[in-house]
């Protein structure tokens, strides 16, 4: 079981304890802006002040983070992968023989499978996606779910949490869904998925009203903006 804490006074997020158990496969939603990537770069340790996780963790972040002056084969072993494991490790994740590339010879898609690599190279324990499937073409999307979907089967033990919009990525990839909403930002849902379609449209359905009523909630909380009139009266 990996425990977090987020500790109050933080700018965006609500103190929440989160418990994360080996294997876990969690979808985290919840409205754009509303803090996910921040609760992401807080489990990785990536804020500032953080200790060091006492886990190993690979992060998928939004952007590849590659060293575009580096190729594949590098960029990997800067992370400690041996030069005889490499074609192995890009081979895992589709990109065989690509070793030579350098990230801005790669589509969006293979260079997100390619960062994904370098995920893997550290063995994680628990890994972070973050939107992985944004801006890329429905085939595209499709063919990197079944791929992350295999190397999950392959790593039971390995904990994940991915940042998505939409609940079908949860249907495919994950067990246990978080929803996270408000202002501070705090977990309003920590379930299972469902096992049937009817509770995942029904879950559906759930996190549309929390969504609705976190937006009441952000929009209530906005400093308002004064119309011509009211400004006329303020002179
Ligand atoms: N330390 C901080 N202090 C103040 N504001 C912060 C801090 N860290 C993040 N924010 C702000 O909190 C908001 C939440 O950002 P975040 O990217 O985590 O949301 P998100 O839910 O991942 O959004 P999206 O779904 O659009 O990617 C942003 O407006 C960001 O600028």
């Amino acid at each position: 079981m990996l425990e977090f804490a987020v500790p109050g006074g933080h700018p965006v997020l609500a103190p929440m304890s989160l418990r994360i158990a080996q294997g876990d496969r969690i979808c985290l939603l919840g409205p754009s802006g509303i803090g996910k990537t921040t609760l992401l770069n807080r489990l990785a340790g990536l804020e500032p002040g953080q200790p060091r996780p006492a886990l190993r963790i690979g992060y998928l972040f939004q952007e590849h983070r590659l060293l575009p002056w580096r190729t594949l084969h590098d960029n990997l072993r800067l992370v400690g992968v041996r030069s005889d494991q490499v074609s192995s490790l890009l081979s895992q994740v589709g990109l065989d023989g690509y070793g030579a590339h350098f990230p801005d010879q790669l589509s969006l898609g293979m260079a997100r499978r390619a960062a994904l690599a370098r995920c893997l190279a550290v063995r994680p324990e628990l890994l972070l996606l973050d939107e992985p499937f944004a801006s890329l073409d429905p085939h595209r999307a499709t063919e990197l779910q079944a791929l992350i979907r295999k190397l999950l089967d392959r790593t039971p033990h390995m904990a994940m949490i991915c940042v998505t919009h939409e609940l079908r990525d949860a249907a495919a990839l994950a067990n246990r869904v978080w929803y996270l909403a408000g202002r501070p930002a705090h977990l309003r849902h920590d379930g299972n998925l469902g096992d049937t379609p009817a509770a995942v449209a029904d879950l559906a359905r759930q996190l549309e009203t929390l969504g609705q009523e976190s937006s009441a909630q952000v929009r209530a909380q906005q400093p308002r903006t004064l119309g011509p009139e009211a400004a006329d009266g303020q002179r």
